[in-house]
């Protein structure tokens, strides 16, 4: 087995592309031979994709109206987009910006087998979120990713029925990463948006012993004092800490962060890795000065009200690819200004 490439510097924490009316594209297009031939067919038409899920043939009748809004022919323009344009190999798939929680486990899937696909041979890492409110579909989707070579999966707490403690958590986290043992596991800690507040320092201790494939935290939270007390506790270097507040990630690079996942890296992916280059030779003024210039930009937006709708438009007008708008309860950035105009 050749060794892991350790997950560094950006991931673009991916969006979901959708089609404006609801309709699936289907022109048939190329696609590499990524998966075991034991296992599914390579790259399927997008035609086909979706009919052959897990064997699990799709109702021709039923209003397969959330399934189609996907636009997957577009991924592979989106891998070449973020490889050439800005320099960022790896991807978050099906997260926050992805509208992971939005999609049906099926989509997931879909999304996932895509994004390995066209990822293949370009893409030094896809990582998986593969977090749900219950565990069934959790370990649904993690042996998925498995079978399909993910090169991580990663987990949100569960945020209806929310653990109490780091056991309660740690138990949740288990049961997934159990049924996926071969591939590197991610807790995704993202407190403003699960509520879910359990510091991760607190976490870790013993966490190996409970699940042996933990391999470190995505973490979306403010909070620099849990990740430097992680990053202080992670004395071997055995845990990775990925940073998703892009606004202050020169600050978690500071404190030791590896690297950042988030949602800006689709399109700013070559101004921040300037950051990261500047931050490493070290010339911290140059690096402040491209954080500096993230946090004007997300300033400006986030007064504007930015999220997911917005990252989509934004990501449209710079990259020309066609991302959609984003499915309900989330409306499109135009619709959503006018509301509030
Ligand atoms: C709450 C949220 O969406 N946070 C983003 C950030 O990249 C965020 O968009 C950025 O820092 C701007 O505030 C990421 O942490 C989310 C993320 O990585 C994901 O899509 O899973």
């Amino acid at each position: 087995m050749t060794p892991r490439k350790k997950l560094e510097g950006l991931v673009a924490a991916t969006i979901t592309p959708m089609t404006p009316d609801g309709q699936q594209k289907t022109e048939p297009r190329s696609g590499g031979e990524f998966f075991p031939q034991r296992l599914r067919p390579p790259c399927p038409p997008n035609a086909e994709r979706g009919k052959r899920e897990l064997g699990v043939a799709p109702n021709p009748f039923s209003p397969a109206q959330f399934s189609r809004q996907i636009n997957l022919p577009v991924i592979r323009q989106y891998v070449d987009y973020l490889v050439n344009e800005q320099n960022v190999k790896n991807v978050f798939v099906n997260g926050t910006t992805g509208e992971g929680l939005s999609l049906s486990i099926q989509e997931r899937k879909q999304l996932a087998e895509e994004w390995m696909c066209q990822g293949k041979d370009k893409l030094d890492h896809v990582i998986i979120h593969v977090g749900a409110l219950n565990l069934p579909e959790c370990q649904e989707l993690a042996r998925h990713a498995a079978v399909i070579g993910a090169g991580g999966i990663a987990v949100i707490a569960p945020f209806f029925f929310k653990p109490t403690n780091k056991d309660e958590l740690v138990a949740f986290l288990q049961k997934i990463a159990s049924e996926a043992p071969e591939v590197p596991f991610y807790y995704y800690h993202i407190p403003p948006l699960t509520g879910v507040k359990i510091r991760v320092e607190e976490l870790l201790d013993g966490i190996k012993a409970q699940i042996p494939n933990f391999q470190g935290v995505k973490f979306s939270d403010t909070d620099l004092l849990d990740l430097a007390q992680c990053i202080n506790k992670n004395e071997t270097g055995e845990f990775e800490f990925l940073y998703g507040v892009d606004e202050q990630l020169l600050g978690a690079l500071a404190v030791g962060a590896n690297g950042a996942v988030g949602s800006t890296y689709n399109y700013l992916g070559r101004q921040t890795n300037l950051m990261l280059q500047a931050f490493a030779k070290p010339d911290l003024a140059l690096a402040q000065k491209y954080q500096f210039l993230t946090g004007e930009f997300l300033n400006f937006v986030i007064k504007l009200g930015f999220g997911v709708a917005q990252t989509k438009a934004v990501m449209t007008f710079v990259s020309g690819i066609p991302m959609g708008p984003p499915r309900l309860p989330l409306v499109d950035a135009s619709r959503q200004k006018q509301s509030h105009d």
